[in-house]
């Protein structure tokens, strides 16, 4: 509306004015800024619109403050104020602006326009620049941005340019990426070329030998004389022997277990392990079996010291020591089938093989190596398929079970512990898996396995058997000598039956159909046991029944040379053994990139839960923007500067700290569960693998790390919809910062909740907890009042406030110079203009979520 300039009839209406002033009286005038006498006012003309309006004097001088129009002062007639109409008074307090008063009452400039310094002018907001209500000069449009004459917020353009090409190229490397997997699919469909390379030479890094001696049996030898037919007709089988000859040199370096008096109570009362003595030599092939809840994993277990024991003692090579020091070498394949699902066969394996084998080895062989394990391990028809997982099976489960093997055989372990390998697996798979197993162990690795109801061939295969009952060692020793040892106690084990079925009988106490009336006609599991303790019948009764020997060798299965059960390890291997530890595992940032490209890989798998990421936090920031779009980009009204404060409208100190808060919650809302699951889906393998001893800190740095390019996409998304329609006055650039810090804080959270709680339950507590950390954003309860509460510095823990600091501070600080910030900051209780400190203050609190997130992840591994 145009403000009326002084013409004839103004003042006319003025002199009345002026008149019906004087009969009022003088003293009804006042002025803010009190540089008048009473009588210098008298000579003054008011210019109040309504009837008997006294106006109030704003200042003795024509004073015009910045970002005001106020045409018609001059320094006879200063800046007044008119008391509002009811209308107006209205108006100002909802739409916070009401024509003036009167004539000399300045007013706000009006938003599209700017009103140079001094007021008297009002010029229309130039193309290519915007002008807030209230604008002295023009705020400059930033590149691209629509900015029409009379704008009054500006419409980045740039950024949502920058994000549709960010897409493309996604797209595109998504794309590229495919059809790169599907060509390597097919060029890998005959990887034979890799068998030729190495099957020529009888050492092919024979110089690498600088641990120890020639081998007892060298590859050759074992190859030659010692390995069941079928293995050896696979060209493939002699690639991977030759690979394992390069670890293992020799028996004597390889690892031996002794054990005494073992026991494991959790808790008094409750033993689960009893008083287990025995000793594993080194390349020997053992079976442990029991009955259901016997006590095999806890043994397992305790002798690869993942479950630390309450009683007795382990000697690793003759020597006590700590067992977490030997994990490089030592191999676990758990009952379960723990793999990466988005992977491949192949990818499992080849990460495996990567992180553990030896730094010293080429990529090119570590694959080769692989490619001869995946065929050994009869996967090959299958390497490129994803590995799938229960709810989303894309291999069968013998299959995924293989492949849980083959990532612990390629990682070549001198002792190798599998907790039920042969289940799930059919009667021929299971078999060719123990021949491989068996055939590794004549290398020298050791080999201990929990077996139910093997089929007679692979009971066959073991060297050693290892009896478990109710905790207590029932036998212990080669597989050759069960028979005997159980006619000593009673039993003939059926010649035709499966000896390993009838003993499972017998040690669970099932066994009455096989004993002889020679003894006792059945005896419970503890009788047993103690029979086992004392041993005298073993000698007295061997005599006397003159046994047939009841397990024949199967032919497919040669007899391993019975060996000694005794370890004496000299110095010298002692050092060897250390220098092979030292030597296994990929270095640190080898691991790190490894687990770097292995998560992108999972993530480009994952590209649903990727795009829906992404695209929640697109719309999140659209909501959020389209609840501001009718403010046009005014967000923040406050109480103007001296001398205008009268002129004040209602203040508006909400919708800017509103879009700060929401802005926080939206981002919790679209990152928290996506962020959950970096850690949380993923304890069990991490478990698996530091237990293996892959560096902690380099598989987290690793994840972290992968997935920044995820939350600067989200977070681009978030504040390009949110900036477009929203407009808020403070800079693309800072708003995007702003955003992505807390974006980083947001997963940093989520990822600690994903650490401590069930898989099932982390996305819901995790939006819990960053709509926690928003609310705590110092709006609602305002911040001032939270001081006065004296808990600032509980809300200042949380990245919300800080977040909600930078929206609220970087919107109001270009008007600084329009309304009264102090009184705004002392009741909306923020601090203005510490950008800096609230962006580090972000930072830094996620940076504490991050590194406490690695604290839960090392200590929940270790408890795994
Ligand atoms: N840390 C522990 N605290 C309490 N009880 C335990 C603990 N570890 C194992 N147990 C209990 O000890 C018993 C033996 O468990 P273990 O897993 O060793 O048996 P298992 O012989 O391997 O059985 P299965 O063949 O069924 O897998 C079970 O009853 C199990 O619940």
């Amino acid at each position: 509306m145009p403000y009326p300039r002084l013409n004839e009839t103004t003042t006319e209406k003025l002199e009345q004015e002026t008149q019906a002033l004087s009969s009022f009286g003088n003293s009804n005038l006042t002025t803010l800024e009190a540089g008048k006498s009473l009588s210098q006012l008298n000579s003054s003309v008011t210019g109040c619109y309504a009837n008997g309006s006294v106006p109030i004097f704003l200042a003795a001088n024509d004073t015009c403050i910045l970002g005001f129009f106020c045409p018609n002062s001059t320094a006879q007639q200063p800046p007044q104020f008119c008391p509002p109409e009811p209308r107006c008074q209205v108006s100002r307090y909802s739409r916070g602006q009401c024509p003036p008063q009167g004539i000399f009452e300045p007013v706000v400039c009006d938003a599209g326009f700017y009103c140079p310094p001094g007021g008297k002018e009002k010029i229309e907001c130039a193309k290519g620049t915007y002008c807030p209500m209230g604008s002295y000069q023009p705020f400059k449009c930033d590149y691209g941005a629509l900015c029409s004459s009379k704008s009054q917020r500006q419409v980045v353009t740039v950024p949502f340019g920058i994000l549709i090409a960010f897409d493309i190229i996604l797209g595109l490397v998504v794309a590229i990426g495919y059809a790169i997997s599907a060509w390597r699919k097919r060029r890998k469909g005959s990887y034979a070329p890799v068998v030729s390379d190495y099957k020529e030479a009888e050492d092919p890094f024979g110089d690498d030998v600088d641990l120890i001696a020639k081998p007892k049996r060298s590859v050759t030898t074992v190859l030659e004389n010692e390995v069941d037919e079928d293995l050896s007709s696979n060209p493939h089988f002699e690639i991977y022997m030759r690979f394992i000859g390069r670890l293992i040199k020799s028996k004597e370096v390889g690892l031996s277990f002794e054990f005494e008096d073992l026991q494991f109570e959790p808790k008094p009362g409750k033993k689960i392990l009893r008083n287990v003595s025995g000793s594993i030599d080194s390349g020997s092939m053992w079976a442990v079996m029991g009955g259901s809840g016997a006590g095999k994993s806890t043994f397992v277990n305790v002798l690869m010291g993942k479950t630390k024991n309450t009683g007795g003692s382990i000697k690793v090579n003759g020597h006590h020591k700590d067992m977490s020091k030997y994990k490089k070498l030592i191999g676990y394949v758990p009952q379960d089938d723990i793999v990466l699902p988005e992977l491949t066969v192949r990818e499992n394996i080849l990460h495996s093989a990567r992180v553990r084998l030896p730094a010293t080895w080429r990529d090119r062989d570590i694959q080769a190596f692989v490619d001869s394990l995946i065929s050994c391990i009869g996967l090959s028809h299958v390497q490129h398929s994803l590995v799938g997982d229960a709810n989303k099976p894309v291999i069968s489960g013998g299959q995924r079970k293989r492949v849980s093997i083959g990532m612990e055989l390629a990682a070549v372990p001198m002792a190798i512990f599998l907790d039920e390998p042969t289940s799930g697996l059919d009667a021929t798979s299971a078999s060719s898996i123990m021949r491989l197993l068996r055939a590794i162990t004549k290398l020298g690795v050791t080999t201990i396995t929990i077996i139910h109801q093997p089929r007679e061939q692979i009971f066959h295969g073991f060297d050693n058997l290892f009896l478990l009952g109710n905790g207590s060692e029932i036998y212990a020793g080669p597989t050759s000598d069960a028979s005997t040892y159980f006619a000593t106690l009673g039993y003939i084990l059926p010649k035709h039956a499966n000896p390993a079925d009838t003993i499972m009988d017998v040690i669970t106490g099932n066994g009455r159909e096989y004993t002889t009336d020679l003894v006792w006609s059945d005896q419970p599991v503890e009788k047993l046991i103690e029979q086992w303790r004392t041993r005298s019948n073993f000698g007295d009764y061997e005599s006397d029944l003159h046994l047939a020997p009841v397990f024949d060798t199967s032919p497919n299965l040669r007899p391993t040379p019975s060996r000694p059960v005794s370890v004496i390890s000299s110095p010298e291997q002692e050092h060897i053994l250390a220098q092979t530890m030292k030597k296994r595992g990929g270095s640190w940032p080898a691991q790190m990139y490894y687990c770097f490209k292995r998560s992108i890989t999972q993530q480009i798998r994952n590209r649903n839960s990727f795009f829906f990421e992404i695209g929640v936090g697109a719309l999140a920031g659209g909501i959020i923007g389209l609840s501001a779009f009718a403010a046009k980009g005014q967000l923040f009204r406050g109480l103007y500067q001296k001398p205008f404060t009268t002129l004040s409208s209602a203040v508006d100190y909400a919708s800017i700290s509103q879009v700060g808060l929401l802005g926080g919650m939206a981002i919790g809302l679209a990152a928290s569960a996506p962020a959950v699951k970096v850690f949380g889906e993923e304890k069990l393998i991490y478990a698996r693998e530091r237990s293996s001893g892959h560096s902690s800190s380099a598989y987290y740095v690793g994840k972290m790390l992968s997935v920044l390019p995820r939350i600067c996409l989200s977070s681009l998304h978030f504040s390009v919809f949110m900036g477009i329609l929203a407009t808020p006055l403070m800079g693309f650039h800072q708003m995007f910062a702003a955003n992505l810090l807390y974006f980083f804080a947001v997963y940093g959270l989520a990822s600690c909740i994903g650490m401590v709680v069930k898989r099932e339950d982390g996305p819901l507590l995790a939006v819990m907890a960053s709509l926690i950390i928003g609310v705590l954003g110092g709006v609602a309860p305002p911040l001032s009042k939270v001081k006065m509460w004296h808990l600032e510095g509980l809300w200042r823990m949380s990245p919300g406030v800080w977040f909600t600091e930078v929206y609220v501070s970087q919107n109001v600080l270009p008007l600084e110079y329009l309304y009264l910030l102090d009184v705004a900051s002392e009741q909306m209780g923020f601090t203005f203009g510490q950008y800096s400190l609230d962006m580090l203050m972000i930072f830094a609190i996620g940076s504490t979520y991050r590194v406490l997130a690695y604290i839960l992840l090392v200590t929940v591994g270790r408890k795994r």
